[in-house]
């Protein structure tokens, strides 16, 4: 009896120091990678500082800055992974929406279409995701470390009232900009007859992508709105399960 107290005992202890040790790998990934990502979105503000300064125009500047930003983006998907494995209290769902929203923007409309790379609605997207990115990651960190400065709490349950509707219209108009060219290029499209009856077409895609932002936009918006009452107003809020 005495020695099954004892069994039990020790594979609690057991138990808890494995946790103990989970939890402080997780804890220390995590500082390395919002350390890192805000390094990385800085790297990114001052390329583009530098380039305007340097040549006083936007045009070119999305060539300069994208080898940077496709890394820094697409490893943004490792955020879907500490959903998915429980090391960060979001849903995997929102993450991913979040995520691959960009990554399409950046790998299959910036990246792939040259003709819009000098578009306004470019360098108003990369601006609104670089302050937020910054402003994200930079929180991450200093709540990690237990040293959070008060405006860099503010900044992150704030300004994405302002930003997220600006970077969603930098988007949607880079995409519709991207239209004409998708149409007359046929890019990314399959026509019939083909060897594998399928058809697709590329254009139609975009429409729908661009639609889907109507439902899938106010969800996200709301999301942060709420986390937002959460950590700046202490509101319990309970979300339901993915
Ligand atoms: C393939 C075809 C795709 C077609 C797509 C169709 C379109 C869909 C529409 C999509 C529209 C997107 C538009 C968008 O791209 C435009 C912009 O981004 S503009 C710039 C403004 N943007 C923002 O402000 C972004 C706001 N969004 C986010 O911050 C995140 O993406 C979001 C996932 C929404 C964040 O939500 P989350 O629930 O994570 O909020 P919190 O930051 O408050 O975190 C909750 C808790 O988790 C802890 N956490 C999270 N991540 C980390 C981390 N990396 N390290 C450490 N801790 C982390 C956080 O501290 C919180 O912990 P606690 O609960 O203890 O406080």
């Amino acid at each position: 009896m005495a020695s099954s107290e004892e069994d039990g005992t020790v594979e609690e202890k057991e138990n808890n120091n494995k946790k103990r040790t989970k939890s402080a790998l997780a804890t220390a990934w995590l500082t390395f990678y919002n350390i890192a990502m805000t390094a990385g979105w800085l790297v990114l503000a001052m390329a583009m500082i530098r380039f305007y300064i340097q040549k006083g125009t936007h045009k070119g500047l999305y060539r300069s800055i994208a080898r940077t930003l496709k890394f820094f983006q697409t490893f943004a998907l490792v955020e879907v992974g500490h959903c998915a494995i429980g090391i960060v209290r979001t849903s995997v769902i929102v993450t991913g929406v979040q995520v691959c929203s960009r990554i399409f923007m950046v790998w299959f409309i910036t990246n792939s279409i040259r003709q819009v790379q000098s578009e306004e609605s470019v360098i108003l997207f990369l601006v609104v995701w670089t302050m937020t990115e910054i402003t994200r990651y930079s929180y991450y960190t200093f709540n990690l470390l237990h040293h959070l400065p008060y405006f860099i709490k503010w900044a992150r349950y704030n300004l994405f009232i302002v930003l997220y509707p600006l970077g969603v219209v930098g988007e949607l108009m880079t995409i519709y900009a991207a239209l004409p060219f998708v149409r007359r290029s046929g890019m990314y499209s399959m026509r019939l007859p083909n060897v594998y009856n399928v058809s697709f077409d590329y254009y139609y895609c975009l429409i729908i992508v661009m639609l889907s932002y109507i439902p899938l936009f106010p969800q996200l918006y709301f999301h942060m709105l709420r986390q937002r009452r959460r950590v700046l107003h202490g509101e319990v809020i309970v979300e339901k399960d993915d």
